[in-house]
């Protein structure tokens, strides 16, 4: 069984519909990479995906149970939302903010909870923050605020993490730490993403969408092919497999050949 399937999901904003027809089946443990054009509908669909917008039509199932019987409460244990932006409270500390993700594990009413203390270090040391836990999240950079707000969706301590651009705003080598340490979690991955080298060295399925539905969906190398990305994103692209580890390159751009510098006549 899937940890997590779609049938038939249609996500609408403010009346209109911006993707449906959306089947997925995400293999527990597998990473899944959402790409498409700005505007195509990665959020729509992530917070469809989370249970944060009732689908406009169809279905989406956590193991099998579907989204729309558990509470919000049960829905958080069992996957964690990484948003792109958080406007946490202003005086809020990384700690705090990392914290936030506990809630759902606590007894109702309470403010926090014993224990809580180690999975919040725990989470921040995976993110490279553990060192800024008592800064306040308003002196955070862009991307070590992305990173504080992957850490709150760790500490939530589900084993289903989507993901809406995780990699923004993060420099390459904090953008592949990152990626690897999603993988080394172990936990399902579904993640809205802009580069599509990230999505074709990193992820194990790749849905592409486009006019409103997803145009191609499976394996890297089956998907982002020339033809899709030329189709989708109006840009050339040449496929490579590295030999060593099997991952699928993508060169994107025209390729033209270096001119040869001009001589200048003396
Ligand atoms: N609250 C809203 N009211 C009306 N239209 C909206 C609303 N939110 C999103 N949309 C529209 O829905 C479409 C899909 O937006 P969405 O944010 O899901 O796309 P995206 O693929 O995540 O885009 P991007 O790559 O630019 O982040 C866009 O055309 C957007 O303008």
């Amino acid at each position: 069984m899937s940890h997590l399937s779609s049938r038939g999901l249609a996500a609408a904003v403010g009346g209109h519909t911006i993707v449906s027809g959306v089947d997925l089946d995400v293999p527990r443990g597998s990473m899944l990479a959402l790409v498409g054009r700005n505007g195509s509908g990665k959020s729509t669909l992530v917070r469809a995906l989370v249970g944060l917008r009732p689908p406009a039509a169809g279905t989406v199932a956590i193991d099998g149970v579907d989204l729309r019987t558990l509470t919000p409460r049960q829905r958080a244990t069992r996957v964690a939302y990484v948003p792109q932006e958080d406007g946490p409270p202003e005086d809020l500390l990384v700690g705090e903010m990392v914290a936030m993700g506990r809630i759902p594990h606590r007894p109702p009413w309470a403010v926090d909870a014993k224990g809580e203390a180690p999975l919040v270090m725990e989470a921040l040391e995976l993110v490279g923050m553990a060192d800024k836990v008592d800064r306040p999240c308003q002196h955070l950079s862009g991307g070590e605020r992305r990173r504080v707000l992957l850490a709150r969706g760790i500490a939530q301590g589900a084993d289903l993490l989507v993901l809406d651009e995780p990699t923004n705003h993060l420099d390459v080598h904090h953008q592949i730490q990152l990626l690897e340490t999603l993988r080394a979690l172990g936990c399902t991955v579904i993640a809205a993403v802009h580069d599509l080298q990230l999505a074709a060295a990193h992820f194990d399925a790749v849905a592409v969408l486009h006019a409103g539905a997803v145009h191609a969906v499976g394996q890297p190398a089956d998907v982002l092919t020339p033809a899709t990305v030329h189709d989708v994103f109006d840009v050339p692209a040449t496929q490579l497999t590295d030999p060593a580890t099997g991952r699928v390159h993508l060169v994107l751009g025209p390729g033209a050949p270096v001119p040869a510098p001009r001589k200048v006549p003396a």
